[in-house]
């Protein structure tokens, strides 16, 4: 594509050079760049991008966008912001590839990788092909890839949206984390379905405050503009149940569909009943109603499952589709996971590391649990430190032993952020907890002591499979070690 075509849409823009080339690739990252690439300077929130345009275009960017002056030996297009145009930048240069698509969004603090594996599954059983990006993985046609973002950035997102249309994909099912609203990542999308979870605290490290981040989540449906074409109509699927749904049933232009147990909804849930084996519920809805035996366990999954079942009546998939498809599911990767290696007690690893999804976690548990609940938790570094104590004191209130550990600890010391999360324990007595930094023995300690019908929940890190301490990144699986940790305490 010729760098004057990319840039028609970019207004205001200055472009010292000449700008009839042709542009045969675009990347941020100066460690990337190829020959004949346009290379985008973006300030981040460790470098500043405009620092690498020299070495760019030593390595063969034959432009450069920026948001100020640049003396390099190739074109410089400069504009306001850079991030903003990358945006647009990406959807021209992949030929726009959300309006062949039909793009589903799940947006929330907890459930976005649950609901959109649910969606998946019943599409997928249905015969559509689809195409998802998440927090575990990205997959387009049968090809599963890597992910280092939960919402990649525009050109990566752009991309991988394209690859899915050029292998068939009608749909492509993706996790829009509240950092690439605010950061823009998913501008220039044309969004068919934005799906919301639920809002409660976490990220405040990046928003700093409740309402920023319930802003950021809005945008998503803001985002999802007019459209009256039959087969194009939008929609905003919103949980009933929870307060933030309000302004985003007010900043959508599309229609809206709700969901919810406790309020009236759209797609409504009623005498749900939660045991060990799972959930079963009936499901009222504007399509029929039907009753549904999840393996799924605990409340939380079943307004995941809500938010599925409405997402997938939108596409016209038949009620007795959706409960075929749901009722196979034994759940997600990481998320409420059993260990089981032979043991008379019941280990659960479970992706909870913000209050909320903890406090469901326990409280789940809590409803089978015969003997005593033990939780081995730690808060990651270099993230929100308001819900460290906030979850030490979660922990606490429902499990009799809580074995405070570290969880990604990054570029903070893992001694000072059990400090800070039992700074919230001043009212708990001390017998209740107690902390080891090392996250294995940590693990250890909770199965040396639980006997026959006890439960430990190992919170945080679900499917991860590294720990990240300082700039390393160290193998590290809670379900390999927990095994291993069985395996060990029956041999002695
Ligand atoms: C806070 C945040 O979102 N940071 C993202 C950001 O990193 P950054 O701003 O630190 O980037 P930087 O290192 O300062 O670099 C600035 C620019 O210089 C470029 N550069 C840098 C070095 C160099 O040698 N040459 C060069 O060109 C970089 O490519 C970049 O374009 O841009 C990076 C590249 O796109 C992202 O990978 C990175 O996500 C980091 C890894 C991250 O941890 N993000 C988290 C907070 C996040 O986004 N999480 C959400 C999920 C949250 C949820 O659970 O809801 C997500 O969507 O993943
Ligand atoms: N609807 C829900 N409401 C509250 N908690 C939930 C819900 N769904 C899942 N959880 C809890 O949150 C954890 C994470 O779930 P999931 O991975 O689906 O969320 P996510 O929004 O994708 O998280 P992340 O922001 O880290 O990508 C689960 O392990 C479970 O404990
Ligand atoms: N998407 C979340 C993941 C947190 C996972 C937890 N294990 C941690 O490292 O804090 C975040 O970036 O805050
Ligand atoms: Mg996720």
């Amino acid at each position: 594509m010729l760098l004057k075509d990319l840039l028609a849409p970019l207004l205001p823009v200055q472009v010292k050079g000449n700008d009839t080339m042709e542009i045969t690739g675009i990347t941020a990252d100066s460690r990337k760049v190829k020959p004949g690439d346009l290379f985008i300077c973006l300030r981040g929130f460790t470098v500043d991008g405009h620092a690498f345009a020299a070495k760019a275009v030593e390595q063969g960017a034959v432009a450069v966008l920026a948001d100020c002056e640049l003396e390099v030996p190739a074109t410089v297009v400069r504009v306001p912001d850079t991030r903003r145009a990358m945006a647009m930048i990406a959807d021209l240069f992949y030929g726009s590839p959300t309006r062949e698509l039909k793009v589903i969004g799940v947006t929330g603090t907890n459930g976005k990788t649950t609901t959109t594996n649910l969606i998946d599954k019943i599409l997928r059983d249905y015969q559509k092909k689809t195409g998802l990006i998440g927090t575990i993985h990205m997959r387009i046609g049968d090809q599963v890839e890597e992910v280092k973002n939960t919402t990649p950035e525009a050109l990566e997102l752009q991309r991988s949206f394209r690859r899915m249309r050029d292998a068939g994909a009608e749909y492509a099912i993706i996790e829009v984390s509240s950092h690439a609203l605010q950061m823009g990542r998913v501008r220039g999308c044309d969004v068919h379905t934005a799906v919301f979870t639920n809002l409660t605290q976490d990220h405040l490290d990046f928003h700093k405050t409740m309402d920023n981040y319930r802003f950021a989540k809005s945008l998503l449906f803001a985002q999802l503009g007019n459209e009256y074409r039959l087969d194009r109509l939008k929609t905003a699927v919103l949980n009933a149940d929870d307060s933030s749904s309000q302004l985003f049933a007010e900043v959508t232009p599309a229609r809206v569909i709700t969901y919810g147990i406790d309020r009236p909804a759209d797609v409504r849930a009623q005498q749900v009943r939660i045991s060990r084996q799972g959930t079963s519920f009936q499901v009222q809805t504007f399509a029929g109603s039907i009753t549904l035996n999840l393996r799924l366990m605990g409340k939380f999954n079943v307004y995941n499952a809500l938010a599925a079942i409405a997402v997938a009546l939108v596409e016209g998939v038949p009620l007795e589709a959706i409960k075929a498809s749901l009722e196979q599911v034994k759940g997600v990767n990481g998320r409420f996971e059993p260990v089981d290696a032979g043991q008379d007690f019941t280990v659960i690893v479970d992706y909870s590391h913000t209050p909320d999804s903890l406090e469901n976690a326990l409280m789940t548990i809590k409803e089978f649990a015969q003997g005593r609940i033990f939780c081995v938790v730690g808060c990651g570094g270099d993230r929100d430190r308001g819900k460290r104590p906030i979850m030490a004191q979660i922990a606490t209130k429902y499990a009799d032993i809580s074995v405070l550990t570290s969880d990604n600890p990054r570029s903070e010391d893992p001694e000072a952020i059990i400090d800070d999360m039992i700074a919230g324990l001043a009212q708990v007595p001390v017998d209740r907890y107690l902390r080891i930094a090392d996250r294995s023995e940590a693990i250890q300690y909770a199965v040396s002591q639980a006997k026959a019908n006890d439960v430990i929940l190992i919170a945080g890190k679900g499917h991860e499979t590294y720990q990240l301490i300082k700039d390393q990144v160290l193998p590290f699986d809670d379900r390999e070690v927990a095994r291993a940790a069985i395996k060990n305490s029956a041999r002695l």
